[in-house]
């Protein structure tokens, strides 16, 4: 089911979806025997969202975490999605290393096809929650419109050598692994995106508007601000 929530401006809907993850963590908690597995997104929404993040550290400890996406540069770089959200939540909260698995930083194998492969290795059957931002090109994780990434359906993570957003080099979840997920949460803001979140709930084609094509098993949820939501039919 596609559902749409729009909320005030951009600090009502990062508070909301801060709390709706904490929410639903916590029930997979209560009602799954294993953790919870989390997709994180990059972007400066869902950094945002991340240091909203409160509550119990034990709770933010018993999740496995994932990535949608990374940039293909040194660990210690700050364009890192990781680094991103292990100063906003993931240090805060002292998250034990086993849980993070972060993407491969450069350098650590031989190139990024490796990297790549190593990733999708160490990927669970199914995930409970992917987070996406969504680029004014209407891109999800590093998925571009135009690419042929987005064709790519018989591996889960794949190399983008001439990213159109900084930095040119990432790694990437496929369509085949982002929409192995139970829930799907797109987290949207801003006037520069209600083009592209309309088409995308237009059902565009994907390889115009890579968002139009992820999709939740049980639940796809589109979290947007007014902003974003501005160009959607009434
Ligand atoms: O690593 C990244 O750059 C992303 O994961 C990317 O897909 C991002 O989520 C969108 O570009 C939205 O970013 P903003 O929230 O900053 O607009």
């Amino acid at each position: 089911m596609v559902t749409v929530q729009v909320l005030e401006d951009r600090e009502a809907l990062a508070r909301a979806v801060a709390h709706r993850i904490s929410t639903r963590v916590a029930e997979l908690q209560e009602t799954q025997a294993r953790r919870p597995r989390l997709v994180l997104t990059g972007g400066s929404v869902a950094g945002e969202i991340y240091g909203l993040l409160t509550g119990d550290a034990l709770t933010w400890q018993e999740v496995d975490y994932y990535w949608g996406d990374e940039r293909y540069v040194e660990s210690s770089s700050s364009d890192r999605n990781e680094l991103q959200a292990r100063e906003a939540f993931l240090d805060r909260f002292e998250v034990p290393e086993e849980r993070i698995h972060a993407m491969p930083a450069a350098a650590r194998y031989a190139s990024k096809e490796e990297a790549a492969e190593s990733y999708a290795a160490d990927l669970p059957d199914e995930f409970d929650l992917v987070l996406l931002g969504v680029g004014p090109d209407g891109h999800i994780a590093s998925l571009f419109p135009g690419f042929e990434q987005l064709a790519v359906l018989d591996r889960d993570v794949v190399a983008v050598d001439d990213s159109p957003k900084p930095p040119p080099e990432r790694l990437s979840l496929t369509f085949a692994a982002l929409n192995r997920t139970t829930a799907l949460w797109f987290v949207v803001a801003g006037e520069d995106k209600a083009q592209a979140v309309a088409a995308a709930l237009a059902g565009s084609p994907v390889e115009e508007v890579p968002a139009a094509g992820a999709r939740g098993i049980e639940e796809t949820l589109w979290l947007l601000d007014t902003e974003a939501a501005g160009r959607l039919p009434r």
